[in-house]
């Protein structure tokens, strides 16, 4: 057994508070051996957590990495225009190689500020699975699929893709690698098509993940054609099936009625809060204190960085508890315990991703976050810092399952430089395609 000892700091613990300890991690499993004081020092590996928090890894549970490469490239417009005018038109120009390099920019920035999981439905799924196994990161992927403006045999093509590389990439690099069928929304994907695949997704034993209840443009044609609330529907063509052993989980959720939030609770299906996002496309604010109060399993997302504009969830956290209270006019609602624990815990659970809990038999995700900063001083409350003050800068180390990711704020798996330049270049190239 190779062991890893995390060294001298404080430890954020499943309860919510904050206790001096070492974390002793064996490398082999991944997993987190104990939790206690001076356990780390004759470990085979050290990383020192003096004047730091030990918390558990962040999970970004809705993105889509490679959008990174589409990083302000649209601004400042609402998301059908925007997608319909410059991303789709842009993401038609896309080759494996760019996604590729898109993701691996996205999975740099993300280990940089402590995010050790994530939930990515873009397309080039291989690649982008080769991508996450060099990166050490953790990871629920799948292919989006989007019907409006295709034919059947296209459409068909295309959800096919999506169920075929469920199968053939749910456990790739080492388990760290999970998939999900990934309908793209309720309205870009045809009602014949989740009919039909949804089972498939059920046979393959992966879960479903979409966009839904996202700006009221996308509710509105669901309520007039149907006479149902988007939930409704989504539950009319198979989704959300309490009986399923896979969580269905959706993004966004803005414009979900009490009568959805009830129905969320009671089957079990997760949300993914995107605040950022939500509020650069002026799509809403989700209702997250009522989802929270329900029962429902909530997570944070960043959604792509071309509408956030960036992937550092504690930028997601500080949103989350701002626009939280602001929505409701109650400055208690969405508070700094309950973000935290969307960004680790809620987000795992939502994503069916390990980690997000630092105890023995835990997957060992953690980020270790400095707390020497002038910003971060006194440190009356270290939960209410990691929401209100800290951001991704802070981190100094990433641990995924059990390995290393990033020392002393220097990216271990990928070569930051090169990263970088390949993104840039192939984001100029990949802009002047297309138009
Ligand atoms: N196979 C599909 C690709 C779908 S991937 C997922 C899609 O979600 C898009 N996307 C990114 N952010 C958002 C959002 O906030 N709402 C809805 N879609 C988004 C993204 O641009 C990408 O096209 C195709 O052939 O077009
Ligand atoms: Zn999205």
């Amino acid at each position: 057994m190779t062991t890893l000892g995390i060294t001298d700091g404080q430890v954020l613990r499943p309860d919510g508070t904050v206790e001096r300890a070492d974390v002793l991690v064996d490398q082999e499993t991944g997993e987190i051996l104990d939790v206690e004081p001076d356990i780390g020092t004759s470990a085979d590996e050290t990383l020192d957590a003096s004047d730091s928090l030990v918390m558990p890894g962040l999970v970004n549970a809705h993105t889509h990495a490679a959008m990174t490469l589409l990083r302000g490239y649209a601004d400042d417009k609402p998301l059908e225009s925007w997608l319909r005018e410059d991303v789709w038109p842009a993401e038609a120009e896309l080759t494996p190689d760019d996604v590729a390099a898109g993701t691996k920019l996205g999975m740099l920035e993300m280990i940089r500020s402590g995010t050790t999981g994530f939930v990515d439905m873009y397309f080039e799924v291989p690649d982008v699975v080769a991508a996450i196994d060099e990166s050490g990161m953790r990871a629920r992927v799948g292919h989006g699929v989007v019907t409006v403006g295709k034919d059947d045999e296209a459409a068909h093509e295309d959800a096919a893709e999506s169920i075929a590389v469920a199968r053939e990439f749910d456990g790739a690099a080492d388990g760290r690698v999970r998939t999900a069928f990934m309908p793209h929304s309720l309205t870009t994907v045809s009602e014949a098509v989740f009919r039909e695949y949804v089972p498939r997704a059920r046979e393959e034993g992966v879960p479903v993940h979409l966009h839904v209840n996202e700006t009221r443009h996308e509710v509105d044609p669901i309520v007039e054609e149907r006479e149902m609330r988007p939930v409704e529907y989504a539950r009319d063509v198979g989704l959300f099936d309490p009986a399923s052993d896979e969580r269905d989980f959706l993004a966004h959720g803005v414009h979900s009625d009490s009568s959805e939030v009830e129905t969320l609770a009671e089957v079990g299906g997760g949300v993914v809060h995107c605040p950022a996002s939500n509020m650069k496309l002026a799509s809403g604010m989700a209702p997250v204190q009522a989802m929270l109060d329900a029962g429902v399993p909530v997570g944070l997302g960043t959604d792509g960085a071309a509408s956030n504009n960036d992937l550092d969830l504690f930028g997601e956290m500080r949103d989350a508890a701002m626009v939280g209270k602001l929505a409701t006019d109650d400055a208690s609602a969405v508070a700094a315990p309950d973000v935290v624990r969307m960004a680790t815990e809620g987000g795992a659970t939502v994503a069916g991703l390990p980690g997000g809990r630092i105890e023995p038999g835990a997957a060992a995700d953690l980020a270790v976050v400095g707390l020497d900063g002038p910003h971060l001083t006194p440190a009356h409350d270290l939960v209410s810092h990691l929401v209100y003050a800290a951001s991704g800068r802070d981190v100094r180390h990433t641990v995924c399952d059990g390995q290393v990711l990033m020392r002393d704020r220097e990216v271990l798996t990928l070569d930051a430089e090169a990263v970088q330049e390949a993104a840039s270049e192939r984001a100029f190239d990949l802009v002047s395609r297309a138009e």
